[in-house]
């Protein structure tokens, strides 16, 4: 349990709450708080004044709080996170008590590593209208304590989880607003999918806050399709507070019928059950795509073998899918997947026939497989993902361009095919490609095992490998493939 950043955080702060007291050496205001103001209201764009960060270092040093709020209230922001850790963040009870007492109509968070009751105090006679409470830090009964003395002195709690034990830890408590952090503050990877797995299992009456990696519209739109009524952004403001705009467009989307992220999100991952650390991700069996699929026999044997995703090629290739056959399959098990290859610079080139299939629910998702910008997808589709083809080291920094919350990798083929073409990633490109990792290129039932036991993927993805003639799976090869997966993870 020791030595992670978030122990060091903690500890550190507990050190100088007992030399310096709950204010920190901190002057408060004489005149008395004023009445707290409602944190949630729409559009509920959380921005946050954050200096600077463990994971990303100096943000924006120097900027004046005071000024900072000023940029957000004149795009409408009505609610602002004030980071008042001073040695990992920069940031001080100053910092809060300025911005309320400039701008005492808009709320502002208490955000801060809080540890007991005397700290909910202290940040309301700061002026915090909301305070954050994090449930990695916390012991349940402790938190229900600084919860219920927020409430008694008519502030709001952000309830922050990052994990299913710590959703099960806040459940009897029923927060009214909670906040599923997408990165994790012990080892600051972020997954935009850890957000979704949890929001599938808060069932009560609140409130849902994504917090963390919001950059653009589309990461605000995921969050607002699957279930969340707010964002909390940081970073992405404090460097430019014209992204606003977009972030609230996002989020006016309302949650529809989509289940592909939240599936994947399901499939992957934390065991659904709380599960022991040394239990997570690596030792789920791999989602399995199965790609290029043609024919209808082809579509129900690879649904029924097991297959996870079932891709459907609509882009010049021998595997080119008939839209009218995707139409016709009706419910699968299987996950269904457009594969599509649009032109940069061309604006929206994704062939009608698809998009309808998309908006039909023929389809869950598209892959793009062409050379689109990460600017350059969204736009066209939703839900999607970015397939990246590696050829040297130079196209790995691409892979972190995108937005969406998975890039799947594939070999960048001599011949400039767009997938398909049987060749491999080299295998240092793919150990530095970073996790959770979708792999694809040239894998086939006897190369998969070895791939599986050395990359650990969350996906992999096959195509050729399957296949007895160009365009035709042989059935054979589809049950060994899922065959030799599930034995390598068993
Ligand atoms: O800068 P970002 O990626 O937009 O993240 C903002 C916010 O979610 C993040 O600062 C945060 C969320 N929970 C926290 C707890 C402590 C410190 C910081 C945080």
């Amino acid at each position: 349990m020791s030595g992670t950043i978030l122990d060091r955080i903690v500890a550190d702060r507990r050190a100088r709450i007992d030399r310096l007291g709950h204010a920190q050496g901190e002057t408060l205001p004489e005149a008395g708080p004023p009445v707290p103001v409602p944190f949630d209201r729409d559009p509920f764009v959380i921005c946050e004044i954050k200096r600077r960060s463990p994971s990303r270092g100096a943000i924006s040093a120097a900027a004046d709080p005071v000024l900072q709020a000023a940029k957000y209230v004149s795009r409408g922001v009505q609610s602002i996170s004030v980071l008042t850790e001073p040695e990992y963040f920069g940031g001080s009870l100053q910092d809060l008590i300025r911005v309320k007492q400039q701008y005492p109509q808009v709320a502002v968070l208490r955000k801060d590593f809080l540890l007991d009751v005397e700290d909910i105090e202290v940040s309301r006679q700061a002026g915090a209208d909301a305070v954050l409470l994090i449930a990695a830090i916390l012991a349940p009964q402790q938190l229900a304590r600084m919860h219920a003395r927020a409430l008694e002195l008519g502030m709001q709690a952000l309830v922050e989880l990052h994990s299913r034990d710590e959703l099960e830890a806040v459940r009897a408590l029923q927060p009214a607003l909670v906040g599923v952090n997408s990165r994790d503050l012990r080892s600051f990877t972020m997954d935009a999918l850890v957000p979704l797995r949890l929001r599938a299992y808060g069932d009560w009456q609140a409130r849902w806050v994504f917090e963390s990696g919001v950059f653009e519209e589309e990461h605000a739109a995921l969050a607002a399709e699957y279930g969340f009524d707010g964002v909390l952004v940081g970073e992405a403001v404090m460097h430019r507070p014209q992204r606003i705009t977009g972030i609230q467009q996002g989020l006016q989307r309302q949650p529809g019928d989509q289940v592909f992220w939240s599936r994947i999100a399901a499939d992957t991952g934390e065991m659904p059950a709380a599960a022991a650390p040394e239990r997570e991700a690596s030792s789920r069996r791999p989602l399995i795509k199965i790609c290029g699929l043609t024919w209808q026999e082809d579509v129900r044997l690879a649904d029924q073998a097991g297959a996870d995703l079932l891709g459907f090629v609509f882009a010049d290739s021998p595997r080119r899918a008939d839209p009218a056959m995707v139409a016709r399959l009706g419910a699968t098990r299987a996950l269904k997947v457009g594969v599509v290859v649009t032109s940069p610079g061309q604006g929206k080139t994704v062939p009608d026939q698809v998009l309808q299939l998309l908006q039909d629910g023929h389809l869950d998702a598209l892959q793009f497989s062409g050379d689109e910008a990460p600017d350059e997808c969204y736009p066209q589709a939703f839900p999607y993902y970015k397939a990246v083809r590696l050829g040297s080291e130079d196209d790995l920094e691409l892979i972190r361009r995108y937005r969406c919350p998975r890039v799947l990798i594939d070999a960048r083929a001599p011949g400039g095919e767009y997938g398909g073409s049987g060749h491999r990633i080299p295998a240092e490109l793919v150990a530095a490609a970073g996790r959770p990792l979708w792999l694809a290129g040239g894998l086939n039932p006897e190369n998969v095992a070895a791939a599986v036991r050395e990359f650990r993927p969350e996906l992999v993805d096959v195509s050729s490998g399957l296949e007895s003639h160009p365009g035709k799976k042989d059935p054979r090869k589809i049950r060994d493939f899922i065959q030799e997966v599930i034995n390598e993870t068993a």
